[in-house]
């Protein structure tokens, strides 16, 4: 951690080197940082302890600059984070965060792309995300699983808490005098997958039965960290895609008799999600982000912890 410290001392203007807000950008969602002013990029190969972001729609880099309107709040933001399913361990998943919280920052907002489980959720909305279930943490893939490296940090992390009501208001706040329909926002539950794999049908009935939203194969890791950090959180999924969960399955075998049958049918034809259709969603919904996180970095009181 010194060692990363240092590096960031040497790279960033000493002006912002104390980030009130840390953004992390997900599928897609790197133009978020695109009004960052008096920008400042570090790449992630000069810095001790980062690894290198694998995925399209990642990039491999720290902005640092200010964002919002006014004299804008000055923010850090990776553009491009790491997951598990690329072959990162957890602990070097959250080092970014952790980075962050030494540098000062008390509020984090992490955006990430993600599958609609519930049905009334539409491509293209924003999900104010305000709880989670991930499987992989009960099932013994918690980044804080081991030995506790900080003794000043809790043991037993509460995650009844975990995400910020004063920001998830914010942001409605935000959406509000910005005229933005009701209809683009939303609430909901994420559910943290591994992945890299997108899940069958059944896999998403069963994450729907089980209470959550959306799906998505990173953001959990990064809210342990950031609240075991004592930060202040706020996650904003993108509705990339729809988890296609038919109601019943339709068989095959009913299909196959019917044709042998004479019997006219309509055979069905599996739907199947792309990376490539998640990233095109982001770059047509990034705008719209990037509007939304500069307004909350407006509204956001200044005389307090947040
Ligand atoms: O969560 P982010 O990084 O936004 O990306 C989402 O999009 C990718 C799959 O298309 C997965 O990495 C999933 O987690
Ligand atoms: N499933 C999991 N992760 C995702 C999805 C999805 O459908 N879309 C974007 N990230």
């Amino acid at each position: 951690m010194d060692a990363t410290l240092q590096a960031l001392r040497g790279l960033v203007p000493r002006e912002l080197q104390n980030p009130r807000v840390g953004i992390i950008c997900g599928s897609g969602l790197s133009g978020l940082a695109a009004s960052l002013r008096q920008s400042v990029l570090v790449s992630y190969a000069e810095l001790p302890g980062f690894v290198q972001s694998t995925v399209p729609g990642h990039k491999s880099s720290l902005a640092f600059g200010l964002m919002g309107s006014g004299a804008g709040v000055p923010v850090v933001a990776m553009l491009g984070r790491f997951h598990p399913y690329e072959g990162h361990k957890l602990s070097s998943v959250v080092y970014p965060v952790r980075v962050m919280a030494k540098m000062g920052v008390k509020n984090i907002i992490i955006t990430n792309a993600a599958g609609a489980l519930n049905p009334e959720l539409t491509v293209g909305t924003i999900v104010v995300v305000h709880d989670h279930i991930a499987l992989p943490n009960l099932t013994g893939m918690n980044p804080l699983l081991g030995p506790q490296t900080d003794p000043s940090l809790p043991r037993f992390l509460p995650l009844s808490d975990a995400y910020s009501r004063l920001l998830r208001k914010l942001v409605f706040r935000a959406a509000h005098d910005l005229s933005i329909e009701r209809d683009a926002l939303a609430e909901g539950t994420y559910a943290w997958v591994s992945g890299p794999t997108y899940e069958t049908a059944a896999e998403g009935r069963f994450l729907r039965a089980a209470g959550a939203d959306v799906v998505g194969m990173s953001t959990v890791p990064e809210v342990l960290a950031a609240r075991e950090e004592g930060m202040n959180v706020l996650v904003l999924s993108l509705v990339t895609n729809a988890v296609v969960i038919p109601a019943s399955y339709q068989s095959v075998r009913d299909e196959f008799e019917a044709e042998i049958a004479g019997v006219s049918t309509k055979t069905v034809v599996e739907e199947v999600v792309s990376h490539e259709e998640v990233l095109a969603l982001g770059r047509l919904k990034g705008d719209l982000m990037k509007s939304l996180v500069e307004k909350v970095l407006d509204l956001l009181p200044s005389n307090t912890q947040q």
